[in-house]
């Protein structure tokens, strides 16, 4: 509420004070709007140092902007004081006003997204800067050049000033249209009030100061600082909680917001032509130049962030089928792979073996030796068994200390072979084991088989092989036996 009285009382201030000087551009008068855009300026900064640290940087620039208006009425005001002999002063303010457009640029054509590559951003300030750069000496050959001399000159200016406010307010408007979180919406919300009342009011003082000042005409500035500053300050309206947009709006805003860059950067090459056809051109194609390499730049970072999802789903696609710790295949790969198998088995008229292999006194050897011993033998084991297999053969960790391996056509004998070669491969290993009567790691394997001419159910075959492993176990361990032998 106080800041609503200190605006309230400083517009009147003004009126009063340029009425009674009947000179819009005196002292006093100047400085009540500068007290006016410095409490914009002030509104805005707290704004910044209460936000978050991701809205932060917009409102720096809304800031920036702010201060630029204040330089531009603090040259004004040397101007009045000290007058401007070689004209330096009014260039000065020239370089003020160019320099506004940076910051304002900057805020709406920036997507502030944080994987956005730092190359664009600094492509985006280049081109900021190269706009103020070409309003500067666009202002300057207009206004003081030998194209002075033309009435209508001055009129292309304007036009040139109005395409541009507007062009900001306008971009600040679908901003906020198109901003999803609500401290997004609010800081466009006070842009967007600022730029647009900016460029109404600018329109308007430009044209009445053509045909000299009148005393009121210093307020028309105040009015879109006090805007910003009582926006800043206050509560945000409820609409604003309110409104959301569908994320189709916002990304569609929030990416073609850079085209406002290079569309002012044409436009004022073309504008340019009149000056220096050559700069105009040269303007004209770094214009597209600089949006091509922006699109090339995302594009780029798009493609690495797609290869390393790709890569990732990839790794988690590979992991969910896994066990962690040996890296085989886990129960539910085995579930799926083996009913498979006994499809394929039967649909090509080969025989299918499975192969039960549990680790003989695999209890002792925790017990003695510890687990993570017992975890780095299941780690050989599970390696030695992978490295007997083909292609089209499956290992998996069927649980605990157990092992399954399904062998694609193979029949009882071959399985029995394989079976074989697979516990001569672990006893190789030579794990010592003090606690088994072969002091070595061995194992035990029972073995099923699924014949071409019937289709098995999985969970018999798995039983089967399970009572062929019992039976080895039961028979001395670190041997092979076949479930048709127990049936
Ligand atoms: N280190 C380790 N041990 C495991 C793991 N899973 C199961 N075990 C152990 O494996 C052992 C299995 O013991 P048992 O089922 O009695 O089998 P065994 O001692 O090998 O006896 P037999 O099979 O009859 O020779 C238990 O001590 C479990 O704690 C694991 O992931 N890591």
């Amino acid at each position: 509420m106080r800041v609503v009285w200190l605006l309230l009382s400083l517009l009147v201030a003004h009126l009063v004070l340029a009425n009674r000087s009947g000179h819009a551009e005196d002292v006093w008068p100047q400085l009540t709007m500068l007290a006016v855009q410095g409490t914009a300026l002030w509104a805005v900064f707290m704004r910044y140092k209460r936000s978050p640290t991701l809205i932060r940087l917009p409102w720096l620039l809304l800031a920036l902007a702010v201060l630029m208006q204040v330089l531009w009425g603090s040259t004004n005001l040397l101007t009045t004081v000290l007058g401007d002999k070689g004209g330096y002063l009014s260039a000065l303010a020239t370089v003020f006003s160019s320099l506004y457009v940076i910051p304002c640029i900057f805020m709406v054509s920036r997507s502030f997204v944080r994987n956005e590559p730092r190359a664009v951003a600094v492509l985006d300030l280049g081109m900021s800067c190269v706009v103020a750069g070409l309003l500067y000496e666009f202002f300057t050959q207009m206004l003081s050049g030998p194209l002075a001399k033309d009435p209508s000159s001055i009129y292309i200016v304007l036009y040139q000033a109005d395409a541009i406010d507007f062009s900001l307010a306008i971009m600040a408007i679908l901003r906020l249209l198109g901003a999803r979180s609500f401290r997004w919406r609010f800081f466009y919300y006070a842009a967007s009030s600022y730029l647009l009342v900016n460029a109404i009011v600018a329109t308007v003082y430009n044209r009445v100061e053509l045909h000299g000042l009148p005393w009121w005409a210093g307020s028309l500035i105040d009015i879109p600082h006090a805007l910003l500053a009582l926006v800043a300050t206050r509560q945000p309206p409820r609409w604003l909680r309110a409104y959301r947009p569908s994320l189709v709006v916002s990304q569609t805003i929030a990416s073609f917001a850079p085209i406002i860059l290079s569309m002012m950067v044409v436009v004022l090459g073309v504008s340019m032509t009149r000056i220096s056809f050559v700069l105009g051109l040269s303007t004209a194609c770094a214009s597209v130049l600089f949006y091509g390499l922006r699109v090339a730049f995302i594009q780029s970072r798009h493609m690495d962030m797609q290869r390393a999802g790709d890569l990732s789903a990839l790794r988690l696609e590979q992991q969910v089928g896994r066990d962690p710790l040996t890296g085989i295949a886990n129960r539910a790969t085995l579930d799926t792979r083996l009913r498979e198998a006994l499809q394929e088995g039967q649909r090509t008229g080969q025989c299918c073996s499975l192969l039960m292999i549990d680790i003989d006194f695999f209890k002792q050897y925790n017990d003695s030796l510890g687990h993570v011993a017992g975890d780095a033998c299941l780690v050989s084991v599970a390696a030695a068994l992978s490295s007997q297999l083909r292609a089209c053969d499956l290992v998996a960790r069927y649980g605990g200390e157990e092992f399954v391996v399904v062998l694609m056509d193979a029949s009882a004998e071959r399985a029995v072979e394989a079976g074989r070669r697979m516990a001569g491969v672990i006893e190789r290993l030579d794990i010592p084991h003090r606690c088994s009567p072969y002091e070595r790691i061995t194992v035990s394997i029972g073995i099923s088989t699924q014949t071409p001419d019937i289709l098995m159910d999985p969970v018999f075959l798995l039983e089967e092989a399970d009572r062929a492993l019992y039976l080895a176990k039961n028979n001395g361990r670190d041997r092979v036996e076949v479930a048709d032998e127990v049936r």
